[in-house]
């Protein structure tokens, strides 16, 4: 069975692994860096991103992920998870793991807007999704292999490059799991090239 891991270090993780679990794939919390050799993709949840990015260093997981993400297992961040697989971030010296070609602004949407719903249309999943954005980040620009997914008023709220996917939105706070079936998928085609 596919299994997916989701960092379980802070952040939304429950939440996750109930919506993989109603995908028909196996959830795993990931504690240890040991336990990526056990999953098939990852699951970077919404939380905090700088909070994450400390945690990610002081359990070892920073190259890890990296390594995991370059033998071309699929990661997925949401909100927290997009700004630390960005390779740069607004007004920041520093990005974090750097998977993707992109650039995103933190908490992009206002502070006074801290968190609202909305219908989007999102390439390959669906014409009518609810999104759940809290604090959300945007996408301000992306690179050529980046494929923009989802736009809420002009602004970029979902991209993929190649195996990586991200999403500003919480997809796993409703019970629409399209978007969660659609990353099951993506990792069910990568074992698949893996394999072959
Ligand atoms: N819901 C979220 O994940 C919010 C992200 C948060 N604003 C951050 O910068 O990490």
């Amino acid at each position: 069975m596919t299994t997916i891991g989701v960092l379980a270090l802070q952040g939304a993780v429950r939440e996750h692994i109930r919506s993989i679990e109603a995908c028909g794939a196996s959830a795993v919390e990931v504690k240890r860096k040991e336990q990526l050799d056990e999953i098939d993709g990852l699951i970077l949840p919404g939380g905090e991103s700088t909070t994450m990015r400390r945690l990610i260093d002081s359990y070892g997981f920073f190259t890890a992920i990296q390594d995991f993400g370059k033998q071309g297992k699929p990661v997925f961040g949401t909100c927290a998870g997009l700004i630390l697989m960005a390779n740069a971030i607004d007004g920041q010296d520093d990005a974090h793991l750097g998977l993707m070609d992109m650039k995103v602004a933190r908490n992009a949407f206002g502070r006074q807007v801290a968190s609202f719903e909305a219908s989007l249309k999102i390439a390959h999943v669906s014409e009518d999704f609810n999104a759940v954005f809290i604090r959300a980040p945007y996408v301000l620009e992306v690179g050529k292999s980046v494929e923009v997914l989802a736009t809420y008023q002009d602004r970029i709220v979902a991209v993929r490059q190649g195996q990586y996917v991200c999403t500003a939105f919480h997809p796993e706070l409703t019970d629409d799991n399209r978007f969660i079936a659609y990353f099951v998928q993506m990792v069910e085609e990568s074992l698949q090239t893996l394999a072959s």
